[in-house]
C-alpha cells in the first residue's frame, strides 16, 4: 500500500505567508517570509509544497515574482494554485518549473479552456475541488460555481488527472477533515483525491491515511503545522507506514 503524500502549505497574501479560517479574506493571521516557510518544510523532510497566490485568487493583485521565486527556491515537487485562469497565468504557472497547478475557479467558468488544457499538459493539471455541502465555490470561495458530482463526472470524461479536494467549512479550524466527503469523493472518481481542510492532529493524518486504498493520495497540512500541533517531522512519521 502507498503512503499518503503531505503537502504542508503556503499560502501567500500581500507578501507574506498566511493562514485564513474558511478561506474569508481579513481572517488572516500572518507567519512572515513565505520563502522561509517553504525552505523551512522541505529541511523538515517535506517531498510537496503546496503554494498559494491567495492575492491572485481573491482577485487583489497577485504576488507572482515571489510565488516565482519560492517554486525556484525547491528542490522539492511544487503544487501552484491561486489566479490560474487564462493562458497568460497558466503559462507564468508552468515556467516556475512546479510539478503541478490547481484550477479552480477556471474549471467552473471557463469548462472549454479547462478541457484544452488538461488535453496539452495531462496530470500538470489537477483540479481544485472547493467545497460548501456538495456545492462548488470559485472566486476566492466567494460565489457559488455548481454541483460537485456533476462537475466531477465532466472533468473525469475530460480526463482530469487528479482533484484536490478542500471542504471549506473545515479549512483554517483545526476540526478535523471531513472524511465522509473524501470518501464520498473517491466513490464518485477513479482519479486520485488530495485532502484539503481541518487537520488538526496526527490522529487525523492517520484517518487520511487510512483511504489511501480508496483513493486518497495525499493531503494538505496547514493551520495545523503553524500552530504547531505537531512537526511535519512528526506528521511524516505518522503516515510512514
Ligand atoms: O487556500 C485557501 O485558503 C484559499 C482560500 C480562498 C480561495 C482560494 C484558496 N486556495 C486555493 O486557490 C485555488 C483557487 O484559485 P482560483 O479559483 O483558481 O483562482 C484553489 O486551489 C484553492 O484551494
Amino acid at each position: 500500500m502507498s503512503k499518503l503524500e503531505l503537502l504542508p502549505a503556503v499560502d501567500v497574501r500581500d507578501g507574506q505567508a498566511v493562514r485564513l479560517v474558511h478561506g474569508e479574506s481579513g481572517t488572516e493571521t500572518s507567519y512572515g517570509s513565505p520563502l522561509e516557510a517553504a525552505l523551512a518544510w522541505q529541511r523538515s523532510g517535506a517531498e510537496w509544497l503546496h503554494l498559494v497566490d491567495l492575492d491572485a485568487a481573491f482577485g487583489t493583485g497577485d504576488n507572482r515574482k515571489l510565488i516565482a521565486e519560492v517554486a525556484g527556491a525547491m528542490d522539492i515537487k511544487v503544487e501552484l494554485s491561486g489566479g490560474i485562469r487564462d493562458d497568460d497565468t497558466l503559462a507564468a504557472a508552468l515556467a516556475t518549473g512546479c510539478t503541478r497547478v490547481n484550477l479552480g475557479t477556471a474549471a467552473l467558468e471557463t469548462p472549454e479552456w479547462v478541457a484544452k488544457v488538461i488535453t496539452e499538459h495531462g496530470d500538470r493539471i489537477a483540479v481544485g475541488l472547493d467545497v460548501r455541502g456538495t456545492t462548488l465555490r470559485g472566486r476566492g470561495w466567494t460565489r457559488d460555481g455548481g454541483d460537485l458530482y456533476e462537475t466531477l463526472e465532466r472533468l473525469d470524461s475530460e480526463g482530469c488527472a487528479r482533484y484536490v479536494v478542500t471542504d471549506i467549512a473545515k479549512d483554517g479550524t483545526l476540526q478535523g477533515p471531513n472524511l465522509e466527503l473524501l470518501r464520498n469523493v473517491c466513490a464518485a472518481t477513479d482519479r486520485p483525491v488530495v485532502a484539503s481542510g481541518g487537520v488538526s492532529s496526527l490522529d487525523d493524518l492517520r484517518a487520511i491515511a487510512a483511504l489511501v486504498p480508496l483513493g486518497v493520495e495525499g493531503s494538505i497540512v496547514g493551520k495545523a503545522l503553524y500552530a504547531e500541533a505537531f512537526t511535519l517531522e512528526e506528521a511524516l512519521e505518522a503516515v510512514a507506514r
